[in-house]
Parts: structure tokens; C-alpha cells; sequence
């Protein structure tokens, strides 16, 4: 195998990739993307490291639709200029994509990585977990198509963690759970054996639940600046850049996203019965098939919350995401976002 080609293994390259790309071969390149910033992004393939800006094909598809934004983890064919310049022309499509809400509401959201096989659901046991949180961020694993774990950290600084770990469990149905500790080493060799075959694994969670913490001991080398060490602006952000996709040859890739704060979701309701796998299995025993569990007579759910079999507060957040999902969907269809982008629009001129 050539060193170009071993080096898009590395990458994630898969036969799959290979088929979405055969079209473009000849005029371009593959690449994977590293890092997206506003100019343009930086990228990995067969010939090293480049800089790319964005292709006038790509640009007219973000007017359209912020998710046509390349995001970290895409591949992408690319294209080499006379004068040195390099273009992003095409994102191939997406196996699995991590979308969140964008802030302007006008259309699906925004990708924060793609092509990843894990999500890697990261939270501290230190303070104490924020179960609400780990949640939301189920809804965003399993909206992704990739398949969620969830990664408790600083197991070391509670006297408790596997009763923590339990507790933890209960809104996690289906999913691994890992304590890791950085400092004692607990549990980095199981995360790792996550990081096979070339597979993508995405670390999403709060700022300071050590997600470069994670990325470094899993590397084996300190390749991000963490906690204290880097600087942050007055509103509380990195000032420094930090790598967000990271090669190990001969295991995986590594994604780590900056700290998602509150997380916007762009859930519907496949992904959001996927984290609360538990109700929907209620659900199923509820006398009738469209039960809303409020108040309904021979409801199973409700049946559940009286026994103590479910946590009325679980319930509670089922509720909310639902009634999130639902107004995602209705946002989506394009009679309401040509409402909304008409409103934008007559907001501007109105300035
Ligand atoms: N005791 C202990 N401390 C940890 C552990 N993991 C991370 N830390 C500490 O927690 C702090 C935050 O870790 P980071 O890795 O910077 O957190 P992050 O999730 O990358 O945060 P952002 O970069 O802001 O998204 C650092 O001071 C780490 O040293 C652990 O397992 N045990
Ligand atoms: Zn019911």
C-alpha cells in the first residue's frame, strides 16, 4: 500500500467513501475535513495537510441551507489550482451527522461533526452529573445515527462513582457507560478499544468535563492545551484554537467538539424514543396507541411513574423534548421556514 493511501486509511477512509468520490476522481482529491472557520477549512488526505476555501458550488448550497456547511469530519473532493489555491468543491454525503440548532432558526440546524461511528457522551461525576443534560445529548447521539456511550469522568474525586454510575444508568437505557479517569488511568483502555478499524469517535459534552483531557490520555501525548492552561475571553471562550480532529494511525479518529453549552436540539421523535427507550416501552402497554400519558385512563407510563418504576422528573424531560421535537418538525416544513426567512427578510429591509 502506498503511504498516500495508508494515510487516507488512517483517516477513516472506507470503501464507502471510495464509491462517493469515484465521480469526481481525475479532476480532484479526497480530503477529509479537520477544522471548518469562517474563511474556509483545513484538511487531511493522501498528500498531507492543506488549506482549502470553499468552492462557489458549496457557498450556494450554504445560502440555501446551513447544513451544506462542511463540519469537521466531512469528505470532501477537492480541487487544485494553478496558483496554489486549493478549493472545497463537493461534501460527499454524510453517513451520520451530530446537528444542532443554528441560531438564526431559519433552517436545520447546524452541523457539529459528521461521520462518526461513537458519540461520546462526556460528563463530570465532579460536580455532580447534570442527568437532564446527558439526556439531551442522547436525543442529539441518536438523531445522529451513530451510536451513543456515555463517558462519566473524574471518577477519582468521588467516593461513590459506580453507585453514581447506576443513578446515571436509569436515563441512559441501551447505552455503555464508562467511568474514565485521567488521573488514575481507570477506564482509559476500554474507551480506547472504542477507537478500532479507522472508526470516528465524537466527544460532545459541557466545557470542563475534560474532553481534552480524554483526547490527550487516549492519544498517549499532550496534543490539546487543557482546563486552566488555556486562555479564555470576558464571555468565557477559548482564545486559543484548539485541533478538533485528531489521526491516531492504526486505531481511529478522534473528534473533539468545543464545550456545547446549551444545546439547541434539532430532534424529531425517532431520536428522541431512542434516548427514552424505557417510556416507549411503557407506551407500548398504554391502552391507547396514541397515548400523551397526562391523564389517560390505563396509561402504563403513568402506572410506571405510581409504582416508582419510572422517575416522575424523567418523565417530566420526556415531555419537554417531545414537545421540542414536535415544533422541530413543524419548523422544518418549508410552508413555516418560508414564513420565517420572509420575516428576516422584512425585518432587514425595515433597519
Ligand atoms: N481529577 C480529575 N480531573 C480531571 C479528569 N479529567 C479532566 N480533569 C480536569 O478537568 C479540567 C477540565 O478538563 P478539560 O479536558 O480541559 O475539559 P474540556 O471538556 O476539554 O473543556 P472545554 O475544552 O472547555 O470544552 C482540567 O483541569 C482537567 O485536568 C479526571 O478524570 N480526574
Ligand atoms: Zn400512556
Amino acid at each position: 500500500m502506498s503511504a498516500s493511501q495508508q494515510r487516507l486509511l488512517d483517516l477513516g477512509w472506507t470503501p464507502e467513501v471510495d464509491r462517493a468520490f469515484r465521480p469526481y476522481r481525475g479532476a480532484h482529491r479526497l480530503a477529509r475535513v479537520c477544522r471548518v472557520d469562517r474563511g474556509g477549512a483545513e484538511l487531511a488526505g493522501g498528500m498531507g495537510a492543506v488549506r482549502a476555501t470553499f468552492g462557489g458550488d458549496v457557498l450556494r448550497c450554504v445560502a440555501a441551507d446551513r447544513m451544506a456547511l462542511p463540519a469537521v469530519g466531512d469528505w470532501a473532493a477537492v480541487r487544485d489550482w494553478p496558483d496554489d489555491r486549493v478549493t472545497l468543491e463537493v461534501v460527499l454525503p454524510r453517513r451520520t451527522a451530530i446537528v444542532r440548532d443554528s441560531a438564526d432558526r431559519t433552517s436545520h440546524g447546524q452541523v457539529v461533526a459528521a461521520n462518526v461511528d461513537v458519540v461520546v457522551i462526556v460528563e463530570h461525576l465532579d460536580p455532580d452529573p447534570d442527568l437532564g443534560r446527558i439526556e439531551r445529548l442522547l436525543v442529539l447521539a441518536w438523531g445522529s445515527g451513530a451510536q451513543p456511550v456515555v463517558v462519566l469522568t473524574k471518577p477519582d474525586l468521588v467516593p461513590d462513582a459506580d453507585g453514581m454510575r447506576d443513578e446515571v444508568a436509569e436515563v441512559a437505557p441501551g447505552v455503555e457507560i464508562l467511568l474514565v479517569s485521567a488521573v488514575s488511568g481507570t477506564g482509559v483502555d476500554e474507551l480506547g478499544g472504542l477507537l478500532r478499524n479507522g472508526r470516528t469517535l465524537a466527544l460532545v459534552g459541557p466545557s470542563g468535563a475534560g474532553k481534552s483531557t480524554l483526547t490527550n490520555a487516549l492519544a498517549g501525548v499532550s496534543l490539546m492545551p487543557t482546563g486552566a492552561v488555556r486562555a479564555r475571553d470576558g464571555r468565557g471562550r477559548h482564545t486559543t484554537t484548539r485541533r478538533e480532529l485528531v489521526v491516531l494511525p492504526g486505531r481511529g479518529v478522534l473528534i473533539d467538539t468545543p464545550g456545547l453549552r446549551a444545546v439547541g436540539l434539532v430532534a424529531d421523535d425517532a431520536a428522541v424514543a431512542g434516548a427514552f427507550a424505557d417510556v416507549e416501552e411503557l407506551g407500548a402497554r398504554c391502552r391507547f396507541r396514541d397515548c400523551a400519558h397526562v391523564a389517560e385512563p390505563g396509561c402504563a407510563v403513568l402506572l410506571a411513574v405510581e409504582d416508582g418504576e419510572l422517575d416522575e422528573d424523567r418523565l417530566a424531560r420526556w415531555r419537554k423534548l417531545r414537545r421540542e421535537a414536535d415544533l422541530n418538525t413543524a419548523r422544518r416544513t418549508p410552508g413555516h421556514r418560508r414564513a420565517v426567512i420572509a420575516d428576516l427578510e422584512a425585518k432587514r429591509h425595515r433597519r
